[in-house]
């Protein structure tokens, strides 16, 4: 695979319609993203960062541009292969945990598995595997509702890398939890995605994340800027 442009944007554009007054929102973006490379994505609320990662994912579509990842061109697949490609290449981790609440902690890290076709014991101990390493392999059994919001992230951490996706999409990951909960969350996806050399787009509006970066952009006007990390941390 091509390391340097393992994510490609190419002049992506977005806007929505609101009656008769359209909003920009992407304009003509570009962005180049290396594999293992973990990307914060600064900009303010309304600046449009959910929107580019529902483009990433290929939920949403772009006005105009190319989203390519991993050589796949999403525009050239349809609605079907579309979803078939998001659940094997990407993992999500939401604001609001986003488990299902009539399924276990095991059940839920299994469900990406299952959806790719695996349900062996394999499979089975691979879930169990990462729930030990978000610190959480005794609670397996436990429902979503038994659990604080930082385990549940912590299950939602282990359900977006266990089937092993080309990509992991954060939007505002701590954004529900408390500082100290919110920082033990960063440091555990983190070292995750460094230890299994996973790709991650992380979106959030709170400055102080940028230390975990390798590259720090901000969404402004319709624009991608990079944003120098020592900058970052001296503000
Ligand atoms: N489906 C939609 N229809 C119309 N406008 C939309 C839609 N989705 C988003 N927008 C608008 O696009 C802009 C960007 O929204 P987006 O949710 O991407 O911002 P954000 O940076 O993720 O904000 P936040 O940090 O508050 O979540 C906003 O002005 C929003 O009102």
């Amino acid at each position: 695979m091509d390391k340097e442009g393992h994510i490609k944007l190419n002049k992506l554009t977005k806007s929505y319609q609101e009656g008769v007054k359209t909003r920009a929102v992407l304009d003509e973006m570009d962005l180049s993203v290396k594999e293992g490379e973990l990307i914060v994505l600064l900009g303010r609320s309304g600046s449009g960062k959910s929107t580019l990662l529902n483009l990433v994912s290929g939920i949403d579509k772009p006005d105009s541009g190319e989203v390519v990842i991993g050589g796949t061109d999403l525009a050239k697949l349809n609605e079907k292969d579309r979803t078939l490609f998001r659940r094997k290449n990407i993992g999500f981790v939401f604001q609001s945990f986003n488990l299902i609440s009539t399924l276990t902690a095991h059940e839920n890290v299994l469900l990406p598995l299952k959806l790719k076709g695996a349900n062996d014991e394999e499979t089975l101990s691979k879930a169990q595997r990462f729930l030990d390493e978000v610190g959480l392999g005794d609670r397996g059994d436990s429902y979503p509702d038994r659990l604080s919001g930082g385990e549940q992230q912590r299950v939602a951490i282990a359900r977006a890398l266990a089937h092993e996706p080309m990509l992991i999409l954060a939007d505002e990951p701590t954004g529900n939890l408390d500082y100290e909960t919110g920082k033990t969350i960063l440091d555990i996806l983190k070292n995750l995605v460094r230890k299994n050399g996973r790709t991650i787009i992380l979106a959030t509006h709170d400055r102080d994340i940028c230390k975990i970066a390798d590259r720090v952009l901000e969404i402004r006007g319709g624009k991608l800027s990079e944003i120098s990390i020592t900058e970052e941390a001296i503000q």
